[in-house]
């Protein structure tokens, strides 16, 4: 299943589908595929959707960005950049894997309202 606002432009009172994310997992439970679009811009981006309890991501503007600025190559250097921040982020709060993240609702992470 997919949590998507439609990237946020068709009802401005529409929660984030960040904000949205904790309930439905816990609605749907463990075993359940639950990917997440809107708002993924950052390595953290991706970081805060596992731990809140995605099991992937899809990009809708960040990867568009890219592809405007340099076609092909430019999406590439989009999933090059976000590799590299999803790596610095776990490093810096000392996970080693994806895996380990993966709904933990890290304390380093939730402060998703700010
Ligand atoms: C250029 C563009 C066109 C889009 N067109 C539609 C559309 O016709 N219908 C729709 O439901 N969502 C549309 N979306 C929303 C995307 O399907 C996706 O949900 C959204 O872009 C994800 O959020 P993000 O852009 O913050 O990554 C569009 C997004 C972009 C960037």
């Amino acid at each position: 299943m997919v949590i998507s606002n439609h990237g946020g432009r068709q009802l401005d009172g529409a929660s984030s589908t960040i904000r949205a994310l904790p309930g439905i997992r816990a609605a749907v439970g463990n075993d359940f595929c639950l990917m997440l679009d809107g708002g993924i811009l950052r390595g953290a981006d991706v970081i805060k959707a596992i731990a809140l309890g995605a099991d992937g991501v899809m990009l809708g503007r960040a990867y568009a960005y890219g592809l405007s600025a340099a076609g092909e190559a430019g999406v590439a250097e989009v999933i090059a950049i976000l590799e590299r921040e999803i790596s610095i982020s776990l490093a810096l709060m000392g996970i080693a894997s994806i895996d380990q993240l993966k709904g933990s609702g890290s304390s380093a992470v939730v402060r998703y309202e700010t």
